[in-house]
């Protein structure tokens, strides 16, 4: 699913309002009734509700909302703010509407002075202050509304977008002064900002609600970021050959685990052959040896010279991709090794964990990477290889689209939506996943996975795109019978053979 700026969203309007053709008083209506619907299916008509708009279409939703849940026997008081004497042609022709209705137990517009309702627990407030249209963070009266709602017992649903909460960009937005909806109901499609972890606390449950704007510009209209579902990685996932055999199905490397850190090693072993990769070299210390030989038999051990670190790279010809990083430590021997091992592959890389910590530290040899290569890192890990410094999602998302574009790699910066940034400056976010894999290993399991695809054949971004979902879905299978408190990285691995099955249905 496309997920356009709100620029775009604003044209996607237009567009339709011309073509489809619907006026855009009757689309708003169409929204309106979308709204009312979801609300009088949580609500019963003996809730009381207050109505909050703006000068804006999203005021104007909330008047035509307003009147809806009127007509159908609800106790409704909606308040205009209007402090500009200046609404757009649907909130004016909708507050009319409204007024004309006759069916509302109250309705003020507010020019000047506001004195606030009493929210009682029971109440509903609907928040129609601001939708895309925000361009900039709440002052002043408007931030102290927020405010108030924030600290009162009502629950607040959110038209489109909580108020406050901008489309893209919340970089300088500042929390107190952005809605805590309890229920967000998302026009058409998520905004990107709703896909950033460190605003999840502004939504609450989010819906979105299909008001069919033009299929065919959705279609057409070039778009920087999305959702990846289901049907787009059916759509990429080849059909295993019925007369593959071990050599067919890909070779793959990994270089992982440190002495002490075997278990990285295992688990991304153990995924790496789970995710269908014909054969798996696991390169680790001497001292690993037995674990790994007991631990994943069906792998075959390549020893390093040194007893406890990885320290001398390896010839890659006999592999078709190689995964590095996972448990490797940060040995200075070890950087040395890395950056002579990453010169010298010449199948395709995936670089994790330890091995992005050590680029991070050598700034100097990011200009070595070759073209293609695949970074998988965690938000610290990004933080410390782009030089992020503040703790806001989108613009640790912007440093690595950046980073991606300048170095031509696939950055796969894991999260709550995990997001991969393309080579093209286009972002792909996964759909699956759920909070019971943040939990140590869960990393290395993707690791794992990428690089069974890769040495499967699979591209660069396809071996991301499914590896990632696959890995989320693997989770989610796994959550669904053991919880999300108990997960741990091992499972994510036991569920794969379901979510395999599960894109096979
Ligand atoms: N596309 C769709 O799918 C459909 C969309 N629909 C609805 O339209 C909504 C978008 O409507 P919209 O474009 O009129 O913008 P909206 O959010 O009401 O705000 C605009 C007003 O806010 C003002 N303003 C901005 N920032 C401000 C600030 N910091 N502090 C104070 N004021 C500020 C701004 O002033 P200006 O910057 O222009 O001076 C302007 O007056 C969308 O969210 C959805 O609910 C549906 O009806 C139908 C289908
Ligand atoms: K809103």
């Amino acid at each position: 699913m496309k997920i356009f700026t709100s620029t775009q969203i604003h044209e996607l309007d237009k567009y339709t309002i011309d073509h489809e053709p619907v006026s855009s008083i009757n689309l708003m209506e169409r929204a309106a009734k979308a709204i009312t619907h979801c609300i009088e299916a949580e609500w019963s008509n003996r809730t009381p509700i207050v109505v909050f708009a703006g000068p804006g279409n999203n005021g104007g939703d909330a008047l035509a909302v307003a009147r809806l849940l009127a007509d159908d026997g609800y106790q409704v008081s909606a308040f205009l703010f209007n402090i500009h004497n200046k609404l757009s042609n649907d909130c004016a022709l909708n507050k009319k509407r409204l007024i004309e209705s006759k069916r509302i137990k109250q309705f003020t517009e507010v020019s000047v002075n506001f004195e606030p309702p009493t929210l009682t627990p029971d109440t509903v407030v609907v928040d129609g202050l601001f939708g895309s249209g925000l361009n900039k963070p709440l002052t002043g009266g408007f931030a102290a509304m927020v405010k108030y709602l924030n600290s009162s017992p009502a629950k607040v649903v959110s038209i489109d977008i909580p108020s406050g909460l901008i489309c893209e960009d919340n970089t300088y937005n500042i929390s107190a002064n952005i809605l805590k909806a309890d229920l967000t109901l998302t026009l058409q499609q998520k905004k990107l900002s709703m896909l950033m972890a460190d605003n999840q606390k502004y939504l609450g449950r989010l819906k979105v609600l299909d008001i069919r704007l033009s299929p065919e510009y959705i279609q057409n209209t070039d778009c920087r970021y999305r959702i990846l579902e289901e049907n787009d990685i059916r759509g990429i996932m080849q059909p295993r050959d019925d007369f593959a055999h071990k050599g067919s199905m890909g070779h793959a490397l990994l270089i992982a685990g440190s002495y002490g850190m075997a278990g990285a090693s295992i688990l991304a072993t153990k995924a790496c052959l789970r995710a269908g990769a014909g054969k798996v070299t696991v390169h680790s210390p001497k001292r690993n040896y037995d674990i790994m030989q007991i631990s994943v038999p069906e792998a075959i051990q390549q020893m390093d010279p040194e007893e406890t670190l990885f320290s001398h790279p390896v010839d890659t010809e006999p592999y078709n991709a190689l995964g590095i990083g996972p448990g490797l430590g940060s040995n200075e021997t070890t950087a040395i090794a890395l950056i002579a091992q990453i010169r010298r592959s010449t199948c395709p890389l995936v670089i994790d964990a330890d091995a992005i910590n050590i680029l991070s530290s050598h700034r100097a040899w990011m200009q070595q990477l070759p073209k293609d290569i695949i970074l998988t890192p965690h938000p610290k890990e990004l933080d410390r290889l782009a030089g992020t410094t503040s703790s806001c999602c989108y613009e640790r998302l912007m440093k690595a689209s950046e980073l991606a574009e300048r170095l031509q790699a696939y950055i796969l910066l894991k999260g709550h939506y995990s997001a991969l940034c393309l080579p093209n400056g286009h972002i792909d976010f996964n759909s699956t996943g759920n909070s019971g894999m943040a939990t140590a290993g869960s990393g290395d399991v993707l690791t794992g996975i990428i690089t069974a695809l890769l040495a499967r054949g699979y591209d660069a971004p396809s071996a991301c795109r499914i590896g990632m979902y696959l890995h989320g879905l693997a989770g989610d299978l796994a959550a669904k019978d053991l919880g999300k408190e108990s997960l741990i990285a091992g499972d994510i691995i036991n569920y794969l053979p379901k979510a395999f099955l599960r894109m096979e249905d």
